[in-house]
């Protein structure tokens, strides 16, 4: 199933510098690791924002969601999920 994700990040202004150097290498990791594994499938910066839009294609609602709890970031992200369906108009 594919969804979109909206990942907003949201990083406390007193928190250490170098643990969140240490999330941000751990998210980038990850997140890389997923696209390897076809799971997350477009990832694409929100101009003018710490924000993501993605695309990920997973077996349903419970795998996106262990996905997404366990990346790195999840602490400090508000995350909205939009389920996709196919288009009638969609040559694809
Ligand atoms: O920078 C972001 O939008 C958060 C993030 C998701 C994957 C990644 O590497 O960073």
């Amino acid at each position: 199933m594919l969804y979109a994700v909206h990942m907003d990040v949201q990083i406390p202004h007193d928190s250490d510098p170098a643990t969140i150097d240490k999330l941000k290498a751990e998210e980038k990791a990850r997140a890389q690791d997923l696209q390897r594994e076809g799971k997350w499938v477009h990832l694409w910066r929100v101009a003018g924002r710490y924000a993501n839009i993605s695309i990920f294609d997973v077996a349903g609602h419970d795998e996106l969601h262990g996905v997404l709890s366990t990346l790195p970031l999840f602490p400090f992200m508000e995350i909205s999920v939009t389920p996709l369906a196919k288009h009638p108009s969609s040559i694809k």
